[in-house]
């Protein structure tokens, strides 16, 4: 007998839990599963169908598009603009939220996704991957701007997808996380991560230190400590990774704990924060505190950040337990 648990058997068995549930939340979830399966084929082929590369358009951020965000966004939009379930998109490439055709009938939920995270990494062959998170919505009307600045908490289930050595979706409904590995052989993900957990102690950060010297005075003291190492106050040596790429970072502290930091700092005023809220930070965010980790602004925890814009952009420090909560300290120290 074959008892590997698919993601599909996973999700409608976790929703037989839920009183009145429609099956809707299940066949939204399967669309997307399969939106990125579509992804993770043109990730793997690569320039061999020509996807590499930039496209040589800006999306609303200012942020040169390259191939792949668009084809990405294309693939993720068209997956899920019929199905009914959705009363709207909102995505990293689209200036403005993303209507339901007219033809198509208008569901209770949103989706918010970054379709292509971490792109700079495409044309160097390394780990980018898709990150979703859906929300409810008021039914079968046309959402209003509003609709979609909702608070992290809020959120009914977050993902994402690493398009890695493996291609890997990790999911929360609000009930622990699961990572699911895709065989491509049957062209299903299969439960192969339970439960996953972050250590609540680590010795390994991940901070982009080109930017040293437009950090604010918590994030200079934390990450002075780690490199100190057994000669300063941590007594201890640390590691440190960046792989910029949001997904594969958060994958690792998933998986062996860490803390990973995109701080506010000073390069650009207009930009003080890179990390967008909706469909970066919060989906990972609910994904992290599910698995045991903290995740903050370094003032305020993500979850409870009531969205100003779709785009909005906050700092980001998550990770282990007690890592955050030191770096969290010293804000407040400051
Ligand atoms: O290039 P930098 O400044 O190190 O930033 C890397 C960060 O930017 C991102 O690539 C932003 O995501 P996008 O690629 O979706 O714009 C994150 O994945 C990553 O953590
Ligand atoms: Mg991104
Ligand atoms: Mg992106």
């Amino acid at each position: 007998m074959n008892n590997r648990v698919t993601l599909t058997r996973f999700i409608i068995e976790q929703q037989a839990n839920v009183p009145d549930a429609s099956g809707t939340f299940t066949m939204l979830l399967s669309n997307i599963v399969t939106a990125c399966k579509e992804i993770a084929q043109k990730v793997n082929r690569g320039q061999l169908i020509g996807v590499l590369g930039s496209a040589g358009s800006e999306n609303v951020q200012g942020e040169v598009q390259k191939k792949l965000d668009i084809i990405t966004n294309d693939i993720m939009v068209n997956s899920l603009n019929w199905t009914g379930h959705l009363a709207g998109m909102a995505s990293e490439e689209n200036d403005e939220f993303i209507s339901i055709p007219p033809q198509y009938k208008k569901g209770k939920y949103l989706a918010v996704f970054d379709p292509l995270d971490g792109s700079s990494n495409i044309d160097v062959n390394l780990a980018v991957g898709t990150i979703f998170s859906i929300l409810r919505c008021r039914e079968g009307v046309e959402p209003e701007e509003g609709d979609f600045l909702r608070k992290g908490t809020e959120q009914v289930c977050a993902g994402f997808v690493i398009y890695g050595p493996s291609t890997m979706m990790v999911l929360t409904t609000g009930n622990g996380v699961n990572g699911f590995t895709l065989d491509q052989g049957i062209g299903e993900f299969i439960l192969t991560h339970p439960n996953m957990r972050i250590p609540e102690e680590t010795s390994e950060f991940a901070i982009n230190m080109s930017n040293q010297r437009f950090w604010e005075t918590p994030v200079q003291r934390y990450i002075d400590e780690c490199l100190q190492g057994t000669e300063g106050v941590r007594g201890k040596d640390f590691n440190m990774r960046w792989v910029a790429s949001f997904v594969a970072e958060a994958y690792r502290i998933l998986t062996r704990g860490g803390v990973f930091l995109y701080p506010w700092d000073n390069r650009d005023p207009k930009k003080p924060a890179k990390l967008r809220l909706l469909y970066e930070a919060n989906p990972m965010a609910f994904i992290i505190e599910q698995a045991g980790g903290l995740c903050s602004t370094g003032r305020e925890r993500i979850l409870d950040i009531k969205p100003s814009g779709v785009h909005q952009r906050v700092p980001v420090i998550l990770g282990s337990k007690n890592e955050v909560q030191r770096i969290v300290d010293y804000h407040l120290q400051s």
